[in-house]
């Protein structure tokens, strides 16, 4: 931990009855940070983010956002982020500026202030054409839009983000990161949750892998792949109904399990293995099995959290 930390978990445990969701999890997240927190269904992401936000007291340890204790100085440690996914918050009778000018105004800004702030996040969440509308008149993505927006009214220093992107359109979820983007740039600091692990390669500067209520991995996305090492082989077949012959070619030639995915067939390589995949290639030829894609790459997330999670069964 450095002076720079602004939120610190320290061996937090949390029981539901005799289920343990959180085992002593400790990280700390520094400022400025996009910090993800990744983990298969019922980790244990939503309690760490409920027990950050002061939502949820933990059995054993302590969390401290920006140097308040949430157990014991909630109030001054709620003083200190902004949260989304409290959409309920939203009155559904009101327009979306209307709605940002009450949170704005509830923030402390004057009028003037809190006009211009609505419209600021209006244009910056592509709402300024449904501005005026109700919110029963807005799709959920829309909606989505508008809960980010209100959590940002405050312009908060640390920002914690339940699944933003989860349901989202490609466009909507490149809009949302572009905002979290441009707030980071002003120093804020972003603690998220996704299911998307392109997405927290993508964004992420650090992620902590959970399982099973317990820290699995931390660290920079090239950090985490790094630990998987190894490589993977990827191929395409270019038509569908080549891609038995090829899996059955693939699954000789290597020891590894081959995973498919529509035309897409992957295997990880052991060591000294890259060097005979030239010989498939030839192997495919004769079979007449034509080719899209036959790549050597480097493991990605999704190698990262299939092996080290293993999710509820
Ligand atoms: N209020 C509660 N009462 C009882 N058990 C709970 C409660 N909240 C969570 N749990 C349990 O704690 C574990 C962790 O749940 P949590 O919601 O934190 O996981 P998650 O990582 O956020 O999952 P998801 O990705 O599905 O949202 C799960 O086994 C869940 O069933």
């Amino acid at each position: 931990m450095n002076n720079d930390d602004v939120i610190q978990v320290s061996n937090i445990s949390k029981h539901f009855g005799k289920n343990a969701a959180v085992q002593d999890v400790s990280f700390s997240v520094e400022k400025g940070e996009i910090f993800g927190l990744l983990g298969p269904n019922g980790a244990g992401k939503t309690t760490l983010i409920r027990m950050m936000t002061t939502l949820l007291h933990p059995d054993t340890g302590q969390i401290l956002i920006n140097g308040f204790d949430t157990q014991t100085q909630g109030r001054n440690a709620r003083q200190q982020f902004s949260v989304t996914g409290q959409t309920a918050a939203i009155d559904q009778d009101l327009t979306a500026r209307e709605n940002l000018m009450i949170f704005a105004r509830l923030s402390g800004l004057g009028i003037p202030a809190a006009r211009s702030r609505a419209t600021e996040l209006l244009k910056a969440f592509d709402l300024v054409a449904s501005a005026d509308q109700t919110l029963e008149t807005f799709s959920g993505g829309m909606r989505r839009r508008l809960d980010l927006a209100v959590s940002l009214v405050g312009k908060p220093t640390i920002l914690f983000l339940d699944e933003p992107t989860t349901g989202l359109d490609p466009r909507t979820r490149a809009q949302m990161w572009q905002v979290i983007q441009s707030l980071v740039a002003t120093g804020s600091t972003v603690l998220l949750t996704t299911q998307y692990l392109e997405e927290a390669a993508q964004f992420a500067d650090r992620i902590a892998l959970i399982d099973h209520g317990q820290m699995k991995a931390i660290g920079t996305p090239d950090e985490l792949t790094r630990r998987v090492g190894g490589k993977r082989l990827r191929l395409q077949v270019t038509a569908a109904q080549s891609l038995k012959a090829a899996q059955v070619i693939l699954q000789k030639t290597e020891m590894n399990p081959v995973q498919v995915s529509e035309r897409t067939l992957t295997v990880s390589l052991d060591e000294g293995e890259v060097g005979q995949t030239a010989a498939l290639l030839q192997q495919f030829d004769e079979a007449g099995i034509a080719l899209s894609q036959f790549a050597i790459e480097p493991p990605s997330l999704d190698d990262v959290f299939l092996q080290m999670t293993v999710g509820k069964n």
